[in-house]
């Protein structure tokens, strides 16, 4: 019976990769996205940016938006310090199952914790089920018409503190046009394009990184 393209990366991961080993997962994945098939990871440029926001934050607790297949949660995870906490929404099953596999591969299972639901039913839920007060980081690739409305229910949720850090992908390919214009024109936030390519592609994509000021 026919696989999935994320099957196909798993399998990829699984004999490229040295178990335990974050970065050979990573640059596995990108291997396989490069020489075989596409997929929707931040990528290998993008992921520079990513590394380099991560490493200044230094965060002790992360949010991502959108795990897929785990590739940024395992970028973001090999990068923090050691009592760090990275929580991770997926709602797609057949995902969450791939990402758990692979984030085992990596070994680093004991710093994420993927939770298989909706941002909008979980983002209200933090406090009170994973004793999160606020982030120090978020990072933001899901449906990208979902980035605004989280960013708002975070808000409202009391989840950002002062010098809290949204990190969000693909605000040029595919866009998040209603997110950049209320992100850029808020008085409650400091941002920064970072610009880079659609992974994989020469297409433009770049980061956007937001501060909130409180
Ligand atoms: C809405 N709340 C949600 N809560 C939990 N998980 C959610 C979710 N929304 C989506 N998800 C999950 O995140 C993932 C979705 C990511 C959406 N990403 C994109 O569409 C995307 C798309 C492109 C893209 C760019 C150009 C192009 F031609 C084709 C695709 C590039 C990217 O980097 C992307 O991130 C899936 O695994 C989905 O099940
Ligand atoms: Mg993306």
């Amino acid at each position: 019976t026919q696989t999935t393209r994320p099957q196909r990366m798993l399998a990829a991961v699984q004999k490229n990769a040295t178990r335990g080993d974050p970065r050979s997962v990573v640059k596995a994945i990108d291997q396989f996205c490069r020489q075989k098939e596409w997929a929707m990871n931040v990528g290998d440029e993008k992921g520079c940016i990513l590394d380099s926001v991560v490493t200044e934050v230094n965060p002790a607790t992360v949010l991502e938006l959108g795990t897929y297949c785990g590739y940024s949660t395992v970028r973001i995870a090999s990068l923090l310090p050691p009592d760090a906490k990275l929580i991770t929404l997926e709602f797609n099953p057949h995902n969450a199952a791939i990402a758990r596999q692979v984030i085992a591969w990596a070994g680093l299972g004991d710093k994420i914790q993927l939770v298989e639901g909706a941002s909008g039913d979980w983002i209200p839920k933090m406090k009170e089920k994973f004793g999160i007060e606020t982030f120090d980081l978020v990072f933001l690739d899901h449906w990208k018409d979902r980035y605004l409305p989280d960013t708002k229910l975070m808000e409202e949720c009391g989840l950002l503190r002062k010098g809290s850090i949204l990190l969000a992908d693909n605000v040029i390919s595919p866009g998040t046009p209603d997110y950049l214009e209320y992100i850029r024109n808020s008085p409650r936030y400091k941002s920064q394009y970072f610009r880079s390519h659609l992974e994989y592609t020469k297409a433009e994509d770049g980061l956007e990184k937001s501060v909130f000021l409180g």
